[in-house]
């Protein structure tokens, strides 16, 4: 008898399958190397998602330039936060996938969560089949990303249709886009930073910065830009700080392109100078601790910052695993089971 393409008979053919939840973040190198960082940023900057400019142009910048430079000075950078536990990133996501499976259990849900990664590994194809194979058509996808963007959501999205088109049953998909307006979300963050005050006393400014994107996305309709605008909105009206007390920037700038303003290196420099010595700053488009927060927000600019005249910085964690935001992932999911 001729076998069902990719499928076991049982799924979708009377049986009835199991729900799962698949949680999905950026992906990190397999180990702080040039060439591990190789491999992934390779991946990563190939995404039309993330650099859009024509494709035969930018692979010769890409394969020319970048993949001979960048890496090995990455590498250095991920050699400053790797721990024993590996990649902060990863190691952080594993924790939030384990903790949400026990939540979900003990909220009686007969449900399991997995873990892939857009770049690297645990790849979004790799994870999907294993779903497939322990018997799920029912998936809740949530990339966490707290403000959808083309290149981190939108591109999360292509990586599952991709997978997807090769299958002949399609499983039932429940699509998470966004959560920067969320309830649970804003709580979580503003009780975070409310934590941080109370231990070391309120700073003269909260900065919140956010990962950047080039400006022409926001021009092209990515809401990215106005969904970080709400969350900062949302956290500070929690917070109840005036105008001067906060400002938001954007981070992690790649390219000569013109990025989202202002940007946080140049905010953190002019910032002593207009008399602001005492800042906390908070990083609310990371789910997880990154590369990005702990060394270029951390290190850098916590350095730009001291240069600059700065005397008290203090970095407020993502959220991490925190016990508020593996709740807030449980309340996103529940609805679609
Ligand atoms: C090249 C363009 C990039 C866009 C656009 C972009 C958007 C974007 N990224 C995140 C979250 C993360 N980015 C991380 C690392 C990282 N990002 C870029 C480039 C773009 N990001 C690069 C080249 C790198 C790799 C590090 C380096 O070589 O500098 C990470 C951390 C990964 C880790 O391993 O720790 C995260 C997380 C968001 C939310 C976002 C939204 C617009
Ligand atoms: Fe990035
Ligand atoms: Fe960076």
């Amino acid at each position: 008898m001729a076998k069902f393409s990719g499928l076991s008979k049982e799924v979708g053919h009377g049986q009835r399958g199991k729900v799962g939840v698949l949680l999905l973040n950026l992906g990190t190198p397999d180990e702080p190397t040039a060439s591990a960082v190789r491999r992934y940023l390779a991946e990563f900057l190939a995404d039309p998602r993330v650099v859009e400019i024509p494709k035969l142009l930018w692979m010769l910048i890409l394969h020319g330039i970048i993949l001979r430079v960048r890496p090995a000075k990455s590498a250095a950078l991920y050699q400053k936060v790797w721990t024993a536990a590996g990649s902060p990133l990863m190691d952080i996501s594993l924790r939030q996938t384990a903790k949400l499976a026990n939540k979900l259990k003990a909220d009686n849900h007969d449900v399991s969560v997995h873990l892939a990664m857009r770049y690297g590994s645990p790849s979004v194809a790799s994870t999907l089949q294993t779903m497939h194979q322990n018997g799920i058509d029912k998936i809740v996808v949530l990339p966490l990303y707290p403000q959808y963007a083309a290149p981190t959501t939108g591109s999360a999205f292509d990586a599952i249709a991709a997978e997807l088109s090769k299958w002949r049953y399609i499983p039932a998909l429940h699509f998470i886009n966004t959560y920067h307006d969320n309830a649970d979300f804003i709580n979580a963050l503003a009780n975070s930073i409310t934590a941080d005050f109370e231990a070391h006393g309120k700073p003269q400014k909260l900065v919140l910065s956010y990962h950047g994107m080039p400006e022409r996305n926001l021009h092209l309709g990515d809401p990215y830009y106005c969904f970080c605008m709400k969350t900062t909105r949302l956290v500070t009206e929690k917070l109840g700080l005036g105008k001067d007390e906060f400002v938001m920037t954007f981070q992690s700038r790649f390219g000569k392109a013109k990025w989202l303003q202002p940007y946080t290196d140049a905010t953190l420099k002019a910032l002593p100078q207009q008399g602001v010595r005492d800042i906390a700053i908070v990083c609310p488009a990371f789910s997880a601790d990154c590369l990005e927060t702990l060394e270029e927000i951390v290190g850098e600019n916590g350095h730009l910052f001291a240069e600059a005249g700065g005397e008290k910085f203090r970095y407020i964690a993502a959220l991490n695993d925190d016990d508020a935001h593996i709740t807030m992932m449980a309340n996103l999911v529940k609805p679609h089971f």
